[in-house]
């Protein structure tokens, strides 16, 4: 039985976190929470703050300042019990010398008291006809999901990703994702730290952006950064080549535009601001490309 102490609140609370590494500052006092049994992502590019703050989560690494609370305990002070109820899938793969899938699964399993069944977990994680290969001797991809059997093996509360399936092929990905759904429908909190804005927008229940060990924005994927309010971009081919315009009335332009040219219009597409697109714009990389292709493809505004 697990003690109850105060663990009735959310899975993950984070209070002004704050990381130095000597003078760098990586994280600036940030904030956040994760609700039991929610998908959440950390987005950002290389070097913002994302395996930081995982690992501290993970009771990894100690903190500057802050309050941090995993399943109502400070990771950094958590004893053996509060471990076991924890599932780390790092971004590097582990070292298994000699033993081959099977006998992995069966020696992680032993230190779980209420570990899941060996077999059963190497047919879950896809890796059935690989049982009795050496895991050095797998793929990148196979050795991802291992990776992942062993996170889960322990049936974890809270499950930790790093970048889970760099090095996998789509239909792979496909289905890791389906076993992370499961997962969670099951009542398991899972973070998870991606550079794919797919995964993300497939996987998440939230998504928080860090840039530069700040917090930029937290939100459900389909009104990050105010996706469900930027404007659509409707296009077509008229008499003088592709014409565009961004328009926050979608439905009535087209039926207008229809209107218009007595039928359909050629080759018209409906482009909503897809998480990469205000992603990127958020994170500014985006700024400049997006004026020059704009101004390529001739666009205007509605009203312009
Ligand atoms: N052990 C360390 N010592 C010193 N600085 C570090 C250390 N680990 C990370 N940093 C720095 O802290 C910042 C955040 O790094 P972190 O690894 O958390 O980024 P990330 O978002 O996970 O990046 P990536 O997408 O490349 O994995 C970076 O500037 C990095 O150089």
């Amino acid at each position: 039985m697990r003690p109850l102490g105060d663990d009735t609140g959310p899975a993950i609370e984070v209070r002004g976190l704050r990381k130095l590494y000597g003078q760098t500052v990586a994280l600036h006092d940030i904030d956040f929470e994760v609700s039991k049994g929610e998908i959440f992502a950390v987005l950002g590019p290389n070097g913002a703050g994302k395996t930081t703050t995982v690992e501290i989560l993970e009771g990894f690494r100690p903190r500057e300042g802050g309050t941090v609370k995993v399943l109502g305990e400070d990771p950094f002070r958590a004893d053996e019990e509060w471990r076991a109820r924890i599932g780390v899938v790092l971004q590097t793969t582990g070292e298994f010398e000699d033993l081959n899938v099977r006998e992995v699964v069966r020696h992680f399993a032993r230190y779980y008291p209420d570990a899941q069944d060996p077999d059963e977990l190497i047919e879950r994680v896809g890796l059935a006809e690989k049982r009795n290969a050496r895991a050095s001797k797998l793929s990148g991809g196979q050795q991802r999901r291992l990776d992942v059997a062993l996170g889960i093996i322990g049936r974890p509360e809270v499950l930790f990703l790093d970048e889970p399936t760099t090095g996998f092929d789509p239909s792979s990905r496909r289905d890791f994702w389906q076993l992370i759904r499961d997962l969670a429908t099951s009542g398991t909190t899972i973070v998870l730290t991606t550079h794919y804005l797919e995964e993300a927008e497939q996987l998440a229940d939230r998504v928080a952006v860090i840039v530069g060990g700040r917090i930029l924005d937290i939100g459900v994927p389909q009104t990050l950064g105010g996706r469900d309010t930027e404007a659509t971009v409707v296009s077509w081919m008229g008499p003088d080549g592709l014409e565009s315009v961004h328009t926050t009335a979608p439905t009535k332009f087209a039926a207008d535009l229809h209107a218009r040219l007595g039928g359909e219009a050629p080759g018209l597409t409906v482009h909503r601001p897809s998480l990469e697109d205000v992603y990127l714009q958020m994170i500014g990389a985006d700024t400049a490309a997006t004026a020059a292709l704009a101004s390529a493809a001739g666009v205007t505004t509605e009203d312009s």
